[in-house]
């Protein structure tokens, strides 16, 4: 077992990583169970499509064991591993899983434990019962035949050639009840010829102080196991219903374990497993522990968020180390410390994780967000400008009145432009009309929406007028607008309408509240969001559409092209 960590130096962080050492003795190994414990999350359901592409971006990670999910349980689990020896990973061992066998049947004649073998994986892992209330009331046998459970299912696999790791479930809770048993499985697990003992915290309910206490202790009563034995090996895997997973799994690795079993993004069970994205950073860059290459420490935002894809949930913008906003920076004191030097409110630097850093505008903004902004619209300011302060008061007092920028940085970029006096005019409204009925189906209960928007728009001095059907006022009134404009601009036929998301700012004001509309618009290639408010919800969705089309149009021309506030008027 490696040695315990009360001898690691203080972390210099954040001013140097802990340098990586390579030793054996350094090494952690990270076991996923994204495709196993991560499916266990309510609301994920994998294809076996979905779980070869997951397994294949673990592989590239360089994650040296990866569980792949229970044979035997069903019938895509089978398939997994099948199509695996069909095309075999790269560098990582593809384990099965399986419970040991059941009461009073022989290994040799558990279907479950045939079905594991027949993955035809050279590491398996084996869950077994620490806890003596699990035995009793949940398998419902004796205390010894759990320990020849244990036994009898990991000898009859070494038998078959397998090596063997072994998850005692609910190790924490059940060590706390009965050590002395607990510590009794282990040793059957341990002289049966499992490789690792990995202590679980099942119900995610134990404190990192707790952990830390037990791991110590079940090295110390092992030390005697280990006469004759090259080594004891330990893991840990923790669960995050007391939201300390990592923290738990940090802790026992500090006490001398060196298998972590988590997950990406920390799906799992109820609340989920320890996070890998944030434990292998946490390992390697600040406690100086060796898990992936360091080459591969770059990939882990983008594999963060491919799994969040492929397993078809939101991915969580303020995750740790790989969320959207894990490096964004809103407050205009935080800044403007950064722009002098990131290390002022940045724990590491976001890209050796492969995120970026990004700057929010908002009312919390100071002149710093303002310039950073600029500079990457291409628009070059400084803070002298005078232009930069009246862009900033605006920005204030337009939040203030329920828009926000933040998620509409579009309409941002226009403001500023508009400041600076860069931006085009490419049509003036003249004004519009929309009209909705409620068409009642015949001989149904539902009735159908329909719209009618008619439109008048000034384009290089010339006035349109033009009408359109929809089956919303606002899908109505996109369309007669973009009528009347294709002719000018024919490019205005490629852009889309992506998204539209509507708040209601001040509720309980009933329905004079104001609302504000976010609006996401595409030309195939980039999307962008831009922002309306207003008392009335068609005012809003407007201001919104033509600022999207605005900005559409601005890109297409040469508008964008670079900026140089300095020249401006
Ligand atoms: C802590 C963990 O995350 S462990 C993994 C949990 N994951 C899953 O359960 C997902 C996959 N599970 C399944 O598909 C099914 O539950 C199966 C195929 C394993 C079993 O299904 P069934 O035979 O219908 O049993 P059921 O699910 O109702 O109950 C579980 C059985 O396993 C037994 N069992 C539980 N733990 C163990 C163990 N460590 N060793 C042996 N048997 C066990 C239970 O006592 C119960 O046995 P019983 O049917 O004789 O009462
Ligand atoms: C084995 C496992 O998944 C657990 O105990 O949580």
């Amino acid at each position: 077992m490696p040695k315990a960590g009360s001898a690691k130096p203080l972390s210099r962080y954040p001013y140097s990583y802990l340098p990586m050492t390579t030793e054996a003795s350094n090494r952690i190994w990270i076991y996923d169970t994204t495709l196993r414990d991560g499916a266990q999350r309510e609301g994920i359901s994998l294809s076996i499509e979905d779980k070869l592409r997951i397994a294949r971006q673990l592989d590239a990670l360089g994650i040296p064991f990866i569980e792949g999910g229970w044979p035997g349980a069903n019938p895509k689990d089978v398939q997994f591993f099948w199509k695996l020896q069909e095309q075999p990973l790269a560098q990582a061992e593809v384990v099965a899983f399986c419970s040991t066998r059941r009461p009073h049947v022989k290994a040799a004649e558990d279907s479950l434990i045939q079905a594991l073998l027949a993955a035809g994986t050279r590491w398996v892992t084996i869950f077994g019962k620490s806890w003596d209330l699990h035995v009793t009331e949940g398998l419902k046998t004796s205390l010894d035949e759990n320990l020849a459970m244990i036994a009898d299912t990991i000898e009859y696999l070494r038998s078959q050639g397998r090596r063997a790791i072994y998850d005692a479930e609910h190790w924490f809770d059940g060590y706390k009840q009965n050590p002395d048993y607990a510590l009794k499985t282990l040793q059957a697990a341990l002289r049966a010829g499992a490789e690792w003992l990995v202590l679980c915290d099942t119900n995610g309910g134990t404190l990192p102080q707790e952990i830390a206490q037990i791991v110590r202790a079940v090295a110390k009563a092992l030390e005697r196991e280990a006469i004759g034995q090259s080594q004891i090996q330990l893991g840990i895997h923790t669960h995050n219903d007391a939201d300390t997973a990592v923290a738990n799994a940090i802790a026992a690795v500090m006490e001398g374990a060196n298998m972590v079993q988590g997950t990406i993004n920390g799906y799992g069970e109820r609340c989920g497993n320890a996070n890998l994205c944030s434990l292998i950073p946490n390992l390697q860059l600040k406690l100086g522990y060796c898990c992936i290459g360091e080459e591969q420490m770059v990939n882990l935002t983008q594999i963060s968020r491919c799994v969040s894809e492929v397993v078809n949930l939101a991915p969580n913008d303020s995750a740790p180390f790989v969320g959207l906003s894990a490096f964004a920076h809103k407050g205009g004191i935080h800044v403007s410390a950064v722009e002098r030097n990131p290390l002022t409110y940045e724990h590491i630097q976001p890209e050796t994780v492969g995120n970026t850093r990004r700057i929010v505008i908002s009312e919390q903004a100071g002149l710093s967000n303002i310039l950073v902004k600029a500079r990457s619209f291409g628009i070059d300011l400084d803070k002298q400008n005078p232009a930069c302060r009246q862009i900033l008061e605006r920005l204030k007092v337009l939040e203030n009145q329920g828009y926000q920028f933040e998620g509409a940085e579009a309409s941002f970029e226009l403001l500023m432009r508009e400041a600076l006096g860069g931006r085009q005019q490419f049509f003036t409204l003249k004004g519009f009309q929309v009209h909705c009925d409620i068409v009642p189906c015949k001989g149904e209960s539902d009735s159908v929406p329909y719209a009618l928007a008619t439109i008048k728009v000034s384009v290089n001095g010339k006035d349109i007028l033009e009408a359109a059907e929809g089956n919303g006022p606002v899908a109505a009134l996109d369309a007669a607008l973009r009528k009347a404009l294709i002719k000018f601009y024919p490019v205005i036929a490629e852009f889309e309408l992506t998204d539209y998301k509507v708040r209601i700012l001040d509720g309980n004001t009933g329905t004079s509240a104001k609302t504000r509309v976010l609006i996401e618009s595409s030309n195939g290639d980039q999307r962008w969001t831009t922002v309306g408010v207003s008392t009335n919800i068609l005012e809003a969705s407007y201001q919104a559409v033509v600022e999207g089309l605005e900005y559409g149009l601005m890109l297409h021309s040469a508008a964008l092209a670079p900026l140089n506030a300095a020249r401006l008027p």
